[in-house]
């Protein structure tokens, strides 16, 4: 009988969903992306991905993600850009546990591209720098640097301009995702989007916080977000993460979180999670306890 493959074989790693606690556009570039300002938080909760080298240069993907063609997979994708650094044939066979709706502001693709650069980086021994994953990931999505950087961020320009903050709280979010797939290039381009919300500095956005710049346009075209915030918001205030479609709001407690997680109609998706200010990627491949 053939052997089967050891649990040793295999690198494991989560990719967590973000929240953009705020997101204020400033203005358009000549390339039609916008600059931003954001702060990224992570969350303790996404997708998890586990590596194992193969001899080859082949790679696979298991299970497939529904409706992504298998070259178009952001982890697919990723992995291609990290072969083209190396002299010598890479592989790898990867598996997906999928648990981040797509479509939903939580970053889950970028996220995968980003544990995909991390991992694959330590699994075929690149060496490649921190600095160099990000601008690599830059190029998959605007998303993916923080992603592949690994720490709670301000983010300005088109999301790649990092400043690292540790000292925002790490509250309990309950996060509710309607069941509709945004576009973020339709919002980007609809010309109800607001894009001169004035430039504000750190420490305000630390202190203040912000609003989300998207949130008009997106609950004008999906109503059923805009009925998710009016929901959520009879508990703790509520705000739109990226360009939705998931909402969120923040509590001091798990147990006050879950019991406004279990209030909520059936007919919304919900779970509950912590922010974090240190990426579980990175607690897992960097700093494993
Ligand atoms: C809105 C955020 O979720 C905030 O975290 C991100 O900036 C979006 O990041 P993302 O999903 O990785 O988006 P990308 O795949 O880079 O871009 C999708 C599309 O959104 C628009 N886009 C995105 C980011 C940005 N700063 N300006 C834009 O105009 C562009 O039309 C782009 O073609
Ligand atoms: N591994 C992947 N997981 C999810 N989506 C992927 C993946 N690879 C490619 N995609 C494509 O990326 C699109 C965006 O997916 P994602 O889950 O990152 O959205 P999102 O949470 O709205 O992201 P953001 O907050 O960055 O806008 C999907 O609709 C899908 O077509």
């Amino acid at each position: 009988m053939a052997d089967l493959p050891s649990a040793q074989d295999w690198l494991s790693a989560p990719a967590p969903a973000k929240l953009n606690l705020m997101l204020h556009i400033t203005g358009r570039r000549a390339d039609g992306y916008h600059n931003l300002q954001t702060l990224f938080q992570f969350l303790d909760y996404g997708d998890e991905l586990h590596f194992r080298r193969r001899n080859d240069n082949q790679l696979t993907l298991s299970p497939a993600v529904d409706g992504v063609e298998f070259e178009d997979n952001l982890i697919i994708r990723a992995a291609r850009m990290l072969q083209q650094r190396s002299d010598n044939p890479c592989g790898a066979d990867i598996r997906l546990d999928k648990v981040l709706p797509m479509g939903g502001g939580l970053g889950g693709g970028s996220s995968d591209a980003a544990t995909t650069l991390l991992a694959l980086n330590k699994l075929w021994d690149l060496g490649l720098s921190l600095d160099e994953l990000a601008s690599m990931g830059l190029a998959l999505g605007a998303d993916v640097p923080v992603f592949v950087r690994g720490e709670a961020a301000f983010a300005e320009g088109v999301g790649e301009i990092l400043t690292p903050v540790s000292e925002l709280a790490e509250p309990w979010f309950v996060v509710v995702c309607p069941q509709v797939h945004v576009n973020t290039g339709k919002i980007f381009s609809h010309e109800g989007l607001t894009r001169d919300t004035d430039p504000i500095n750190i420490r305000t956005a630390l202190r203040q916080g912000g609003r989300n710049d998207c949130q008009q346009v997106v609950t004008m075209l999906y109503p059923e977000i805009g009925n998710a915030l009016n929901l959520l918001n009879k508990f703790s205030s509520a705000k739109m993460t990226g360009t939705g479609a998931c909402i969120f709001s923040s509590f001091n407690s798990e147990t006050e979180a879950i019991s406004v997680s279990e209030q909520l109609s059936a007919e919304y998706q919900a779970f509950v999670a912590r922010g974090v200010n240190l990426s579980p990627t990175h607690k897992v491949l960097f700093r494993p306890s």
